[in-house]
């Protein structure tokens, strides 16, 4: 079988706005360096690079309210919607470069609004560390990149939640994390709550990358548009340093290439962001490197065996 891919579009987010760590806002360029255009094109897809959305210098000012930067963070993602909007409304595949993760709430907000048009379901595959479902009364940072599924669930700052015009976004019965390994003790009570469905490191330890894919798919079919959301430090640091929350036993090369091939198999994937590349981090862009190779195997690079 040969699958054939929509057109896709690439657009940057040059901020770390949403961390407490500089360096986040060099990620689109770092995956630029690393081909990832040209990558794709490689492989037969239409793809283009539509350049860098613009938002406010990031003031590195401290937590007020429990959140830090919220009125920036709000600017960028209203950029971050209006882009993934147009593309998504001209029939393309939006790719968005990080910049942090906080930014998944005007990218995910525009799926979910389009999905909501064009009467599709909607699956969000949260491959990622972190949980990122703090609110400001439980975070321990005021970091708004620990909060945006929260967000998107309709817990936060109304300028966050209601960014698509639907509050709450989504529901956690449409999200799947993987790779967890990181939430806050406040953040454990809530995710708990909500019945968010995770696939944390204890369980892809005991059952294997493959079953908790399958689990994590499960119910997506040709009315379902998938979104994967890729936080890079949902990989081992060992092979991804160049991010600025690492923690230690993450997710291994073939794991993740089976994550993606998994995804591709399916057929459905309808957008994608790739966040949290910091190139102050890392070794000679090897981070970016990493994710560039794992995006080819997201658009079939390593099933040519199986066509
Ligand atoms: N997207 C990320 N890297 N998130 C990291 C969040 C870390 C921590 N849980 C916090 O809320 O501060
Ligand atoms: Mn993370
Ligand atoms: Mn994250």
């Amino acid at each position: 079988m040969t699958r054939s891919y929509p057109s896709v579009s690439v657009f940057g987010v040059p901020t770390d706005i949403g961390a407490s760590r500089r360096g986040a806002s060099m990620g689109p360029e770092a995956l630029r360096v690393a081909g990832l255009v040209e990558a794709l094109v490689a492989r037969g897809v239409d793809a283009r690079d539509v350049g860098d959305v613009q938002g406010p210098r990031n003031p590195m000012a401290p937590p007020s309210g429990g959140y830090r930067h919220l009125d920036e963070v709000v600017a960028w993602n209203r950029a971050v919607f209006d882009c993934s909007t147009r593309e998504l409304q001209a029939g393309r595949l939006p790719i968005m470069l990080g910049g942090d993760h906080c930014l998944a709430i005007g990218s995910i907000a525009a799926v979910a609004a389009h999905c909501r048009a064009a009467g599709k379901r909607l699956r969000v595959l949260w491959l990622d560390a972190h949980a990122d479902f703090n609110t400001s009364a439980i975070t321990p940072s005021g970091n708004i990149h620990g909060m945006p599924v929260a967000c998107l669930c309709g817990l936060g700052p109304e300028a966050l939640t209601g960014l698509g015009g639907v509050t709450p976004a989504i529901t956690p019965d449409q999200v799947r994390q993987i790779g967890i390994r990181s939430v806050d003790p406040g953040e454990k009570r809530l995710v708990k709550e909500y019945g968010l469905d995770i696939y944390d490191m204890r369980y892809i330890d005991e059952v294997g990358m493959r079953r908790a894919m399958e689990e994590a798919l499960e119910g997506v079919d040709a009315d379902t548009h998938l979104h994967v959301s890729f936080d890079v430090d949902m990989l081992d640091p060992a092979i991804a340093p160049g991010t600025g929350t690492r923690v230690p036993g993450g997710i291994n090369y073939r794991e993740a290439q089976l994550i993606m091939e998994m995804v591709a198999d399916t057929g459905r994937l309808g957008s994608l962001d790739l966040v949290e590349v910091n190139p102050t981090l890392d070794k000679r862009n090897a981070t970016a490197k990493l994710a560039v190779d794992l995006v080819e195997s997201l658009f079939g690079k390593s099933t040519l065996m199986r066509d």
